[in-house]
């Protein structure tokens, strides 16, 4: 095995795009984040509201009609477009032109939307971030990855790795089945955990930021949402998954001083994205 990258601020500075300032919302990229299902619109509106606060110029929510007036009312920055279940996604259809996606979030994994990410997967090339139960559903139907456009972003903690590439006993065989996967499938894989790892092929990345505030629910949605802004604004999949992980992480750690572990939860997360970046300009 490689030995692993160091993601560090100098790695990111060599990724990091400023912004440009004759700039408009509609050259920022628009970012289009599917999932959610009664009781779990909240990964959506985690997901959704930081991808906004990451810098792309458009949001769209797609969710199942329950979640049509809690996305309005908590984000009015972002654009809800809904399924016509009630109560879980049935089928996924748009008519907008997103630069990336990003799915999974809240989803469930019922029968019909687990039809619903087989259509989509098979007619999407677009850049795209798959996480959460979408990364179940996956698991579940292992002949669906081939249908995985190459360069996808995969966002699995270890629990969804497992459902993934099959249990592993030892640290070297984990690495050497996610590395095997990534090369197979051409996709990137982001390890979540302490520390978040990147395979990228036989290319592995290791994170330096974070710490255990971000031990709290909706803390992987709100990477979801801050991955698939970056890929909206034309960042490369790894370049994204590299300084989306890496905000993330600093996040947690400028905070940590004011809210302690306890009290930081997923909104903190979005609430410290400004400071992570104006950390990179300084
Ligand atoms: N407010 C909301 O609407 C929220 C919705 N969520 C959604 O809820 C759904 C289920 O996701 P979950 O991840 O909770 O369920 P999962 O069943 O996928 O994962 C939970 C299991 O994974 C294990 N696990 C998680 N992180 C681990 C780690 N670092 N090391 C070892 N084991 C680990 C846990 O012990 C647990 O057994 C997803 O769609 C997700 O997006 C959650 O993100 C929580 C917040
Ligand atoms: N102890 C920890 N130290 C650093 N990062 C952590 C720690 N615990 C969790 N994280 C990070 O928090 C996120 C959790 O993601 P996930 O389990 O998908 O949460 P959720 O599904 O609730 O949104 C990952 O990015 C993971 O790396
Ligand atoms: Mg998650």
């Amino acid at each position: 095995m490689n030995s692993p990258i160091a993601i560090d601020r100098n790695e990111i500075l060599k990724r990091y795009k400023p912004i440009v300032q004759h700039t408009h919302k509609g050259m920022q990229g628009h970012a289009l984040i599917i999932g959610g299902s009664y009781g779990k619109i909240g990964a959506m509106c985690l997901a959704s509201k930081a991808a906004l606060k990451t810098g792309c110029g458009l949001v769209t929510a797609f969710v199942p009609q329950c979640g049509y007036d809690i996305v309005q009312i908590a984000i009015p920055e972002v654009m809800v477009v809904t399924d016509d279940h009630d109560k879980y996604l049935s089928e996924i259809t748009f008519h907008l032109e997103p630069n990336a996606i990003g799915i999974g979030p809240g989803m469930g994994q019922k029968m019909a939307t687990q039809k619903a990410l087989h259509d989509f997967l098979s007619n999407t090339s677009l850049p795209l971030v798959i996480d959460a139960d979408a990364l179940n559903i996956l698991a579940h139907n292992s002949s669906w990855v081939a249908l995985i456009s190459p360069r996808t972003v995969l966002t699995p903690h270890p629990k969804e790795l497992e459902r993934l590439i099959g249990k592993w006993y030892s640290e070297e065989e984990m690495f050497s089945k996610a590395v095997i996967f990534s090369l197979v499938n051409q996709v990137v894989i982001v390890m979540k955990g302490a520390p978040t790892y990147i395979i990228d092929g036989d290319a592995i990345y290791v994170n330096t930021t974070g710490n255990a505030a971000l031990a709290t629910a909706g803390s992987g949605d709100v990477l979801t949402g801050m991955i698939t802004s970056l890929l909206a604004q034309s960042y490369k999949p790894i370049d994204a998954a590299i300084l989306g992980v890496y905000l993330h992480g600093l996040t947690a750690d400028i905070a940590l001083p004011e809210t302690g572990h306890q009290s930081f939860i997923a909104s903190s997360i979005i609430e410290n994205i400004g400071k992570a970046y104006l950390s990179l300009e300084g």
